[in-house]
């Protein structure tokens, strides 16, 4: 990828950027930007590089992608814990499907920098109380006071740091020993164990197990197999705030490309998607593997001309489109967007968000989502795709490996009433490891590739 000539990092700053704050206090913004240029980049360009040689295979449909993790990642709830658990339960989901069906997964996490959040309303009315909407982390805090919403930029150099200790311990996860296929059976949380999902995950467990000693028995020698003692994880978030991205892009003398070195992989939020807009250009400019979220109102022709901006020359592995429509919308929405890119030669990676079309409010007034319609917009995708010929080459999940209790129904059958127990989210309500587990064992009880 040539650098574009009418291209810098800062140049979005000319055009209308919605969803960004305003900060009270912008020469205190301007100097942490100044601040972040100067420190390194997360992640490396052959990395991101790599990951766009794994998306196209999704696209040639050779693999299968992964996408998961949290609604926002938050600075308080931070720690050893919540990282592992998410990470153990991709790899779980990711050995499911690579064992039935002799699929590779492409595993990314929402995680290591998903802190900005893009929000329907300005303001939050709490008792007659009217205060700015909590952003994300790396914006305001999610307290409801005048002092934890307003916008901070040391928030920046936060989300950062948070974001370089959660990727040094999933390098360590991916490559240290923990997600080497004999450890299979400790991938397990203990409250996941004892559940129907928890029993059913242990069998195969036993089943691989046996496989390789079966095979180590027959003299293939394990110690020599690089791929069954690590595995590769890449990072992703919504690139949404803006200031944070430029000031960590970095130009690759290397490849002779800018690459965002916030994350492997960036996307572009249903809300944030204009072409003429500030999150367009500058998306357009990076050698990062690009997401596109779509929601029920694209049409055809906007997709197409979006995907002549971020991908003139069709370079497979390039976009992910992550199709977000509702479970009582996608048939109607989603073919006529299918039809249209294939048409027009063009094969991204298609990849099905079933949570973000699918948000209601309980009784009890908590932001909730129903398993059913989560499982009937996957349904809805995979029909989709099998009408038109083309490839359903992912899924993307808000989701935590913790047991919590945000999405009704699932094997736990959770009522209004149940989502008080732990409620944790701050933001969006997430699949619970097991219910996470549990739609994909459903989809791919009779896998597809
Ligand atoms: O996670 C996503 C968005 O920030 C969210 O769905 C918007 O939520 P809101 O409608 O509560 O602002
Ligand atoms: C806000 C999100 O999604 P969307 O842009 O699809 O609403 C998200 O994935 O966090």
């Amino acid at each position: 990828m040539s650098p574009l000539q009418d291209w810098r990092p800062s140049s979005w700053r000319s055009r209308a950027a919605l969803q960004l704050p305003s900060y009270p206090d912008v020469e205190a913004l301007r100097q942490t930007e100044q601040r972040l240029c100067g420190l390194p980049s997360l992640i490396f360009p052959g990395e991101a590089l790599q990951l766009r040689e794994r998306l196209a295979d999704v696209s040639r449909g050779k693999s299968f992608l992964l996408q998961g993790g949290d609604c926002a990642e938050s600075f308080d709830e931070f720690g050893q814990e919540p990282v592992e658990s998410t990470f153990r339960v991709i790899l779980q989901m990711a050995v499911v499907l690579t064992y039935a069906a002799a699929c590779p997964v492409v595993k990314v996490g929402r995680i290591a920098g998903q802190f900005a959040k893009p929000r329907s309303s300005e303001m939050e009315q709490q008792e007659g109380e009217s205060l700015p909407s909590y952003r994300g982390d790396i914006i305001n805090g999610s307290a409801f006071t005048a002092d934890a919403r307003q916008p901070d930029p040391a928030r920046l150099l936060g989300a950062y740091s948070h974001s370089a200790t959660t990727l040094n311990l999933l390098r360590a996860l991916a490559q240290g020993g923990f997600a080497d296929l004999h450890e299979v059976h400790r991938w397990t949380a203990d409250f996941v164990r004892r559940s129907p999902q928890g029993e059913r995950f242990e069998e195969l467990a036993d089943r691989i197990t046996q496989s390789l000693a079966f095979m180590e028995a027959c003299g293939f020698d394990a110690a020599r197999a690089p791929q069954l003692h690590a595995v590769e994880f890449y990072t992703s978030h919504e690139a949404l705030h803006l200031h944070y991205e430029e000031a960590l892009t970095r130009f690759s003398e290397r490849n002779g490309a800018w690459y965002g070195g916030s994350a492997h992989m960036l996307w572009l939020g249903e809300r944030t998607r204009q072409l003429d807009g500030a999150h367009v250009e500058y998306l357009r400019g990076i050698g990062n593997p690009i997401g596109v979220k779509l929601g029920p109102s694209a049409s055809a022709d906007d997709l197409l001309r979006l995907m002549d901006v971020l991908d003139p020359g069709g370079d497979p592995g390039r976009l992910v489109l992550i199709t977000r429509m509702g479970s009582d919308k996608v048939a109607d929405r989603l073919p006529p967007l299918l039809r249209a890119v294939h048409r027009a030669g063009r094969r991204p990676v298609w990849c099905c968000d079933p949570m973000h079309g699918n948000t209601v409010t309980s009784s009890n007034g908590y932001k909730t989502r129903d398993f059913e319609r989560i499982l009937q917009e996957l349904q809805g995708f995979f029909a989709a795709h099998g009408q038109e010929g083309t490839y359903p080459g992912g899924l993307h999940f808000e989701m935590t490996g913790q047991d919590v209790t945000e999405c009704r129904g699932g094997a736990q059958a959770l009522t209004d009433e149940g989502l008080a127990a732990r409620y944790r989210s701050a933001c969006d309500p997430r699949l619970n490891g097991s219910t996470a587990r549990r739609a994909w064992s459903w989809l791919f009880g009779s896998p597809t590739c």
